[in-house]
């Protein structure tokens, strides 16, 4: 897999001593969507900041597309576009002459007809006369994503893309960002809303306290450590689990009507027969059943809460 990003022994301590990057080794791979997942205050933007070259790194090296960020800044700052948390436009200017001004900024040849491809896609067309001022927040935060665009970078960084959005900007972002990937543009974003991870990313990347804790394809995280469980709606509610079953993994909800198992997913054997077998022999009977597995949600929560023990 080839590296488009390559961040090796990353610190970075602020003025104030505190150490927002203990040592970060990370490689973030050509033409995928990676999301950087945290609790606040984890890294994220200091991270991305650093790899942007706005905020200084402490030690170690970063690479962007073979361009080193601090030796050969301009190269590395060109491969990317940067939509960042907050919003912050020229407010009376319009959305034309912003965009078409960022591009120059970074020293590119004038090229209307890409702007043009760019703001229809981002269906900015039609207010690309309006001042940002007089635009929507959701079609502010689309101008963003058409300045970061606007020198056709082959990275794009997301910080926090849709907070804050509606579903429907949402799910744009989505589509749009999907476009993207398929125009070979590598995506790193980072989110608080687990669900876009789940829906968006390739590999997931989890950051608490300047450290990443786990860096994983997002189906293999997914089942290796997501758990199933197995509802079974019972006839007659439990006052508690018989002690012939004191050995399964069961456990009481809903005042005893329901019985839940939990089970590894990943093991071929889940002892479901066996299970469902032994009931049956013990009269305890069930109504209905039904089967979940636990969220990329869970998944986070637990791997957060044990990198704080
Ligand atoms: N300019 C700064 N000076 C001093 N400390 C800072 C500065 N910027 C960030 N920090 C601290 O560094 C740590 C990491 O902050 P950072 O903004 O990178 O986290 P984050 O993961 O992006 O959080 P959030 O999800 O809340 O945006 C935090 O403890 C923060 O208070």
């Amino acid at each position: 897999m080839q590296s488009v990003i390559s961040i090796e022994a990353l610190t970075k301590t602020y003025a104030s001593g505190h150490p927002a990057l203990k040592r970060i080794d990370l490689e973030i791979h050509k033409g995928e969507i990676f999301a950087l997942l945290g609790p606040n205050g984890a890294g994220k933007t200091t991270l991305i900041s650093i790899i942007c070259g706005i905020v200084n790194p402490g030690t170690g090296r970063v690479q962007v597309d073979g361009h080193d960020i601090i030796r050969d800044y301009r190269a590395a700052r060109s491969k990317i576009g940067l939509v960042p948390q907050e919003l912050y436009n020229e407010g009376f200017e319009s959305v034309w002459a912003t965009v078409r001004f960022s591009r120059g900024l970074f020293g590119k040849a004038p090229d209307d007809a890409y702007l043009e491809k760019l703001l229809r896609d981002l269906s900015l067309w039609d207010k690309r006369d309006a001042r940002i001022l007089e635009l929507s927040g959701g079609m502010k935060r689309r101008v963003m994503i058409a300045k970061a665009l606007s020198h056709e970078p082959s990275i794009l960084f997301l910080d926090e893309p849709t907070a804050g959005v509606d579903v429907e900007l949402r799910r744009d972002m989505w589509e749009m960002v999907r476009r993207l990937r398929e125009r070979g543009v590598t995506i790193i974003l980072t989110t608080h809303y687990i669900e876009e991870a789940e829906e968006m990313a390739d590999r997931i990347g989890v950051i608490s306290k300047g450290e990443i804790i786990l860096v994983e394809d997002k189906a293999v995280l997914m089942h290796k450590l997501g758990k199933k469980q197995l509802t079974l709606q019972l006839q007659r509610p439990l006052a508690a689990i018989p002690p012939e079953f004191a050995d399964y993994p069961l456990e009481l909800a809903d005042e005893g009507n329901q019985l839940v198992y939990t089970f590894d997913a990943q093991h071929e054997h889940t002892g479901i027969a066996e299970l469902l077998k032994r009931l049956a022999e013990h009269g305890i009977d069930f109504k209905d059943l039904q089967s979940s597995q636990s969220s990329l949600e869970e998944i986070f929560v637990s791997l957060v809460k044990g990198s704080r023990t």
